[in-house]
């Protein structure tokens, strides 16, 4: 009985040991910037950026959310809060980038990015670096930026991607979102072969039927356009997803058994244990990228 003890102890310590070392790893490399877009509206992108980092932040990863869905920005009502402050108040100088976080379970936090995403191509350099050292001061303290960005192909969600060290792509197995996600994936490919995309399955009827339609999905990449995307994961078609919707919870945290909960935390440990792509020189750079690729004629029409 002793001797099973002693074994439980050093599987436990063994396990932990390899957790603990891979968020060290992942911290030496630095924050992470990933965009996570679809090339189709309700999809249920939004749904999965919010839950996918809590799952992460479960694992140790100190995860901050831009919210820049510019259409309608959906996180702060599925966790049933009003932005105080979003990135506009930061270019106004009435509060830092750190004062506009809002809590999220888990320790995660959210930049509303309000009407400082809309208004981007409108700032001086003076309130651009005024934005660059908001983020560069928050990197320091975070290992992952997520940004939920808008659905569809426009100037302003390809300028998002391109600017991102990586993206993932979310569709679901409808033939009109699987052919606007190849059309998002051609885009990017067609501006940037560089950027790492990845593809997610969400709502998936069947493990069979997502996993064939991601694979379809992924080969068509490289065959059409030499594009390589990896397909990351499934998010199966789960009942507690809208229930949490309703709740104002997120599922990960309020149905942590379920089905969905379960995917989302096997994505998250894909994306860990994946060699990272390199970083493209931080969160400054970043949001340099994003300010020198954003459209100059944007409006609430053309988002
Ligand atoms: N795996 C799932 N199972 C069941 N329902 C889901 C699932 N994922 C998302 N949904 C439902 O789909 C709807 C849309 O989700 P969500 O708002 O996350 O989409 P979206 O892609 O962010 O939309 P948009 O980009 O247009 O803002 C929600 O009502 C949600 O309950």
């Amino acid at each position: 009985m002793a001797h099973q003890g002693d074994a439980l102890r050093s599987w436990v310590r063994s396990k932990t040991d390899q957790a603990t070392r891979e968020v060290l790893n992942q911290r030496l490399q630095g924050a992470r910037v990933m965009a996570v877009t679809s090339g189709k509206g309700g999809v249920g992108k939004s749904s999965l950026v919010l839950n996918l980092a809590l799952a992460m932040a479960e694992r140790g990863q100190r995860t901050v959310i831009l919210d820049a869905d510019l259409g309608l920005a959906n996180i702060n009502i599925m966790l049933g809060y009003e932005p105080i402050y979003t990135l506009w108040d930061v270019v106004e100088h009435r509060v830092t980038l750190k004062e506009t976080l809002q809590n999220a379970p888990n320790g995660v936090r959210i930049i509303p990015g309000g009407s400082g995403i809309t208004e981007l191509a409108r700032l001086d350099a003076v309130e651009i670096s005024h934005i660059i050292e908001g983020f560069q001061e928050l990197e320091g303290e975070c290992d992952w930026l997520i940004i939920d960005t808008s659905a569809g192909i426009s100037d302003s969600v390809l300028a998002f991607v391109l600017a991102a060290d990586e993206a993932l792509v979310v569709t679901n197995p409808e033939p009109t979102a699987l052919a606007d996600a190849y059309g998002l994936i051609k885009a990017v490919w067609e501006q940037d072969g560089r950027v790492a995309l990845k593809l997610i399955m969400n709502r998936s009827q069947s493990r069979e039927q997502g996993t064939r339609m991601g694979n379809r999905l992924t080969d068509l990449a490289v065959k059409a356009l030499g594009q390589p995307v990896e397909f990351l994961g499934l998010v199966a078609e789960d009942p507690v997803v809208a229930r949490s919707v309703i709740r104002q919870v997120p599922f990960f945290s309020a149905y942590p058994n379920s089905e969905a909960a379960g995917d989302i935390g096997d994505i998250a440990d894909r994306l860990l244990h994946r060699v990272p792509p390199p970083r493209r020189g931080g969160w400054g750079a970043f949001v340099r990228r994003l300010v020198e690729n954003w459209p100059r004629d944007i409006n609430r029409e053309t988002i």
